[in-house]
């Protein structure tokens, strides 16, 4: 899994995902979010394997412990690299789901699993005035990173702007995975906390995650390789 950039494959229409997937002559490390798996379902999944590529499963769990450990164990059985879920579930929660993949592993090999700290697209204003949450977003976001590292996660959604305070906290093999990634002329969009790939590349995130830049690029493929070149220079 070297390449640094996750494409985010948030399309509704197999047409369109095919059609941008066939732009891609390597394998690339892709995210299967929510979008299309409630269109077509985790037999997706296996197809988009087959073409060899690398895959994030975003589905973001968050439920009771039980539920959330029966649910992994059986994410786990799917050929992926990565799962996620939401570290707002607590403790008790991230370590039931790390026992559901060690339970459902095939051939003592499980996924990956991350935990989202604080979307991306959440201000400091709507954390303290909506969700509840006093403080400043980083100070939050480091905590659920401490309490997802105490569960056993490999480590967390966030973004740019707390990755190097994550790694200072949580030590430079817990994972950061940074969405939120914009060019410098792009519109935010639904985006709160965003940053370019260069700024990513300076504060150390592991893995940065780019839809729209990609998707609705004029030439995807030509914009992917800017992107990962910026990613992967010395
Ligand atoms: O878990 C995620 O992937 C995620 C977490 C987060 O905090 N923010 C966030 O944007 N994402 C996902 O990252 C992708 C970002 O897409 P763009 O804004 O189009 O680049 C979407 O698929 C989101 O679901």
């Amino acid at each position: 899994m070297n390449e640094k950039t996750i494409v985010a494959l948030d399309f509704s229409t197999r047409e369109d995902l095919f059609a941008f997937l066939s732009k891609f002559e390597e394998p690339i490390y892709v995210k299967i979010g929510m979008e299309l798996t409630y269109a077509f379902g985790l037999d997706i999944i296996s197809e988009i394997r087959q073409l060899g590529h690398h895959i994030f499963l975003d589905l973001k769990l968050h439920d009771i412990p039980n539920t959330v450990k029966q649910a992994m164990k059986n994410l786990a059985r799917l050929d992926v690299d990565i799962v996620n879920l939401h570290c707002a579930g607590g403790i008790a929660m991230m370590k039931a789901a790390i026992e559901g993949l060690e339970e459902g592993a095939v051939d003592g090999k499980r996924p990956l699993c991350i935990g989202v700290t604080q979307l991306t697209s959440t201000s400091k204003e709507a954390m303290n005035e909506e969700l509840g949450i006093p403080g400043e977003v980083i100070d939050c976001v480091i905590k659920y990173a401490k309490n997802a590292k105490a569960a056993g996660l490999d480590g967390v959604v966030c973004s740019v702007h707390e990755a190097r305070a994550i790694h200072e906290a949580c030590g430079n093999d817990f994972l950061t995975v940074t969405p939120g990634i914009r060019l410098a002329d792009d519109s935010k969009d639904d985006q709160k906390r965003v940053a370019t790939p260069a700024f990513a590349k300076e504060q150390g995130c592991d893995h940065i995650v780019v839809g729209r830049s990609i998707t609705k690029s004029a030439d995807p493929l030509e914009t992917y390789r800017t992107i990962e070149a910026i990613m992967e220079a010395e």
